[in-house]
């Protein structure tokens, strides 16, 4: 039954032009629908009838979730404060919960750095309501009392939200480099000398100590040292056993503990280190649901990793940061490893010449997406609002550029973690990220992309579902245990909401970073017909669909519910009223 479905959508699969021009092929038809849907139960309560809302239709409604209204410095005015405590209030009512407003939503995630700015209990839920879906733990700042109390503000937000869940991301140190402490900030003329050393020293005017002891081996004359991803740069003109004299060549004010890159070289140090390690346990004993693993370089690593996890019996996803020069020659082997990647660009841009960023953003998006592994973009996304209110318009279109070039997720970093204005900074990535996408119509699947899964029957499936929703214009609805098919359903970029119900909480937190993917706990009853039925009143009871419209059900995947092994399924239902 559901290959005769399939094969009307296909066949009438919309591949291009402007929105009204495809909003004018959608336009409902008597014939259109009966031809295209091969079970035409008009009476049945889950009946399969016309396709009533085309794309363009669904899209009009969209709304954007609330956001609070801010002062210039996002601090609440006393009146919004009271409002706000109420709505705390009634958010810890765990017999209520959080539904997100009733929207078709933004399909890029955001990942938020949780710092100073943002890590009390109002700020994590405004951040939430927001736009929130991510909160990273960046694991070089802090110390595990500080992060537990952020991982506990999050678990505490998860448990009384419903469809808006936040996921945790332990973002590791990794064998970065960087400058030693300074009693106060120092300038750093052009043409100036200045020393790096490796003995443990305070530092001066014209010389600071470095926490890598193998720098000196490392560095050669003639190397391009970069500080703070570039805001400096030194030339190396000579070495001792424990130093490096260098010539300042772009001068600027040197704080304490600063990156440093060396142009086109990444350091030897291991991409693990010995307090990563003890970061990732502390990961393991919070169950966190992603690490971003920085300064990956071979494959190997991720092995390890994965290796050490499986063995302590956690299941937490691993996204490699591509940000050293080592990196680039093995990207295949290392996304291969993983379970997605992060275009992290500022070592990335200080290990390159900074003109192949752009190149490597899209060719790391193109490479996780044909491989169907989540890709974040991070970086310098709104740095200007770490200071001001409103963003660069280059800002904006790099938002926007990432969200086209097809990322799952878009980061902040200083903007959330120490910025002046962490709740306009996600409102702008909202806002920007859902203007973008409600260009993208019918976005082209990546040809190749399928490679990596036609094994599985659940892949082809995946791939006329999204042929099939984005044709009648509908969501794509989903039950899952392990998050397998929602994520592949995700990697084929409906036009679309997929709603993946799932009765793992810690899946739907997971879901949580996927393009696309509104996960929602549900508990499952042996009965499928129960639990689909089940499923759609909460979607219409909560405002996410509307009586009368249909929405694709997909049943696949590698482990089956209610299904046998050997039977896949999509099917098209009215949403009714009993
Ligand atoms: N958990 C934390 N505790 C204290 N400060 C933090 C924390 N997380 C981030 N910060 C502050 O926010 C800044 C920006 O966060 P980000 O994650 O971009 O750090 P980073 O990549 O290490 O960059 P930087 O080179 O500025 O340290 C950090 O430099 C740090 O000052
Ligand atoms: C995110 C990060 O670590 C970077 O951009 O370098």
């Amino acid at each position: 039954m559901a290959t005769e479905m399939i094969h009307g959508a296909f066949a009438t699969n919309p591949s291009s032009g402007s929105l009204q021009r495809q909003a004018e092929k959608l336009r409902p038809t008597a014939g259109f629908g009966s031809k295209l849907l091969f079970q035409s139960e008009k009476k049945s309560h889950r009946g399969v009838g016309h396709v009533s809302l085309p794309i363009i239709a669904m899209r009009s409604t969209r709304v954007d979730p609330e956001v609070f209204p801010m002062t210039p410095e996002d601090v609440p005015k006393a009146e919004e404060q009271i409002q706000y405590l109420q709505t705390i209030q009634e958010l810890g009512d765990t017999s209520v919960g959080t539904w997100s407003k009733p929207t078709v939503r933004r399909k890029t995630k955001i990942v938020c750095t949780i710092g100073p700015s943002t890590n009390t209990r109002e700020m994590i839920w405004r951040l939430a309501e927001a736009g929130m879906n991510v909160a990273r733990l960046n694991m070089s700042h802090g110390d595990h009392t500080s992060h537990q109390k952020v991982i506990d503000l999050v678990k505490e937000y998860n448990a009384q939200a419903k469809d808006n869940v936040i996921a945790i991301m332990l973002d590791t140190k990794g064998p970065e480099v960087r400058s030693g402490d300074l009693p106060q900030p120092i300038m750093l003329t052009s043409g100036q000398e200045f020393t790096f050393t490796i003995q443990r020293v305070v530092g001066t005017a014209d010389c600071v100590s470095v926490n890598y002891d193998d720098f000196v081996n490392d560095v050669e004359v003639g190397d391009m040292l970069l500080v703070d991803g570039g805001m400096m740069s030194l030339m190396v003109k000579s070495k001792t056993e424990d130093s490096v004299k260098c010539e300042v060549i772009d001068g600027g004010e040197l704080k304490s503990r600063r990156h440093l890159n060396v142009r086109g070289k990444s350091a030897t140090l291991a991409s693990i280190t010995e307090k990563d390690w003890d970061d990732i346990k502390f990961g393991v004993d919070n169950k966190v649901d992603f690490y971003a693993v920085s300064f990956v370089k071979d494959a190997a690593v991720v092995h390890e990793l994965k290796d050490y996890l499986q063995n302590a019996g956690a299941d937490i996803h691993v996204i490699v940061k591509i940000e050293s020069a080592d990196s680039i020659p093995n990207l295949h082997s290392i996304i291969t490893a993983s379970d997605g990647a992060m275009v992290a660009r500022g070592d990335l841009g200080a290990e390159l010449p900074i003109e192949e960023v752009p190149i490597l953003q899209e060719e790391i998006i193109r490479l996780c997406r044909s491989m169907g592994k989540a890709v974040i973009v991070a970086t310098n996304m709104l740095e200007s609002m770490i200071v001001h209110p409103t963003p660069t318009r280059a800002e904006v279109s790099d938002i926007a550029i990432a969200v086209r070039e097809g990322a799952d997720a878009v980061m902040l970093s200083g903007e959330t973690a120490n910025g002046k204005y962490p709740l306009k900074a996600v409102k702008v990535m909202h806002t920007v990220s859902l203007r973008t996408e409600a260009t993208m119509v019918g976005t082209q699947t990546l040809p190749n992309l399928g490679q990596a899964f036609k094994k599985h029957m659940s892949d082809m499936f995946a791939y006329h579902a999204t042929m099939m929703s984005n044709t009648i214009g509908t969501s794509t609805v989903v039950f899952t245990r392990t998050g397998f098919m929602a994520i592949l359903l995700s990697h084929y970029r409906p036009s679309g909401t997929i709603f993946a119900f799932t009765n793992e909480k810690r899946i739907q937190q997971r879901l949580a970073l996927y393009q696309g993917i509104c996960a929602i706990y549900l508990e499952f009853s042996d009965n499928a017909e129960e639990t689909f039925v089940k499923a759609l009143a909460l979607l219409q009871k909560n405002g996410m669909v509307k009586e009368g419209e249909h929405v694709a059900l997909v049943q696949s995947g590698r482990q089956p519910i209610w299904r046998s092994q050997s039977t896949h399924n999509i099917q098209v239902r009215k949403v009714c009223d009993k």
